[in-house]
């Protein structure tokens, strides 16, 4: 443990990125940072929350509570189809661990700079271990990419593959049975989750609506049948599984698909007309993207194995849900 102060804190490790981008014109040491934009751009702003004990615990490297906290918030930005920029931090430590700290940020500043964003500013203080990061992101003027549009007829996508986090965390919770490598591949995911900010932006018109699945599929989903006024029929036999996931039986791994959450992929619809030249243009794109279902006028989340309508109960996590309404959180 060492006695640096906070604002030794600040210096040592928290201004460490001076001049990664033009248009931050005053950065860390004063009231507040300061920067510019061009007429045409609008900026989208998010705001995500780390707790140790809810959204990690002590199997997680220091460095992945870094890596992950920048991959929340970008994924967010990535929803609304907008480019990564500016980055704050408020982190509360109940000590100064140097050693965690130095990985924290070596976390941190991997994925921000390989997203060409800048950390501004923020807050140090002590407490409970918390690190909240707010995300801005630049967005063409009239381009936002929100939830609210998704029409009858639209098909569903989502990138990646779902239910690794979430069974790597069962495994850690001793719910699940591994190997060594198993559980390294489905952790990996847990701890290093990507996010699709590059899909985000080139599915920005051609997509009729999006959200990112952090809380669950079904649940994140819901928001976009919710916001847009609709229903869906989901195709449970389509839904794209990691090599390591379909070891795993049946049920479970769409369990940990439809309810887990942590996915961070994106989840979004596509109208019939642009669903070609969508799928031709990103076959490259190095992301896989899945069709699991279609939006329809019926409201409601209907799924299907095959041609045969299936019933799943769960639901997504939820923090203040009470503990017998919530049999996955
Ligand atoms: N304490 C708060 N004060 C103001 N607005 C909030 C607060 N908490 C959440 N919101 C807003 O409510 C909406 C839903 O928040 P939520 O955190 O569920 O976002 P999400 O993208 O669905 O989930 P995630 O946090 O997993 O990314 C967002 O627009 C968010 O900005
Ligand atoms: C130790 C531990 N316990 C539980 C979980 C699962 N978990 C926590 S928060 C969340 C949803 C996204 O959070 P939010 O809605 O706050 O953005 C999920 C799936 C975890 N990752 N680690
Ligand atoms: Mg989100």
């Amino acid at each position: 443990m060492s006695q640096l102060t906070e604002f030794e804190l600040i210096a040592q490790y928290f201004s460490r990125q001076k001049h990664i981008r033009s248009d931050v014109l005053l950065g860390q040491g004063d009231d507040c940072a300061v920067v510019t934009t061009t007429p045409a751009t609008q900026i989208a702003v998010t705001t995500d929350t780390m707790v140790a004990g809810v959204h990690f615990d002590a199997h997680m490297p220091a460095r992945a509570i870094g890596h992950k906290l920048v991959a929340v918030n970008l994924s967010d930005l990535a929803a609304m189809g907008a480019e990564p920029a500016w980055l704050s931090l408020a982190i509360t430590m109940p000590e100064v661990d140097t050693k965690w700290i130095e990985d924290f940020t070596a976390g941190m500043y991997e994925l921000a700079e390989y997203y060409h964003c800048q950390l501004i500013g923020g807050d140090t203080t002590r407490g409970p271990l918390t690190l909240t990061l707010t995300a801005q992101g630049l967005l063409p003027e009239g381009q936002k990419l929100t939830r609210a549009g998704a029409k009858p007829g639209d098909w569903i996508f989502v990138s990646g593959c779902l239910g690794d986090a979430a069974a790597a965390l069962a495994v850690q919770q001793g719910l699940l049975e591994a190997t060594d490598f198993v559980r390294h591949q489905l952790e990996e995911r847990l701890f290093y989750p990507t996010p699709r900010v590059a899909l985000g932006q080139a599915i920005r018109h051609a997509a009729t609506s999006c959200v990112d699945v952090s809380d669950g599929l079904v649940a994140d989903l819901g928001h976009i049948l919710q916001r847009s006024n609709v229903g869906a029929r989901l195709f449970l036999h389509q839904l794209p599984y990691s090599k390591v996931m379909l070891g795993l039986d049946e049920e479970q791994r769409r369990d940990f698909a439809l309810f887990g959450g942590d996915d961070y992929e994106l989840c979004f619809t596509v109208p019939e007309e642009e669903r070609g030249a969508l799928e031709t243009s990103l076959a490259h794109s190095g992301v896989s993207l899945t069709c699991i279902g279609q939006i329809d006028k019926q409201p409601g989340l209907r799924m299907f194995d095959h041609q045969q309508e299936v019933s799943a109960q769960g639901r997504g996590y939820q923090h203040f849900a009470a503990a017998k309404d919530s049999p996955k959180g």
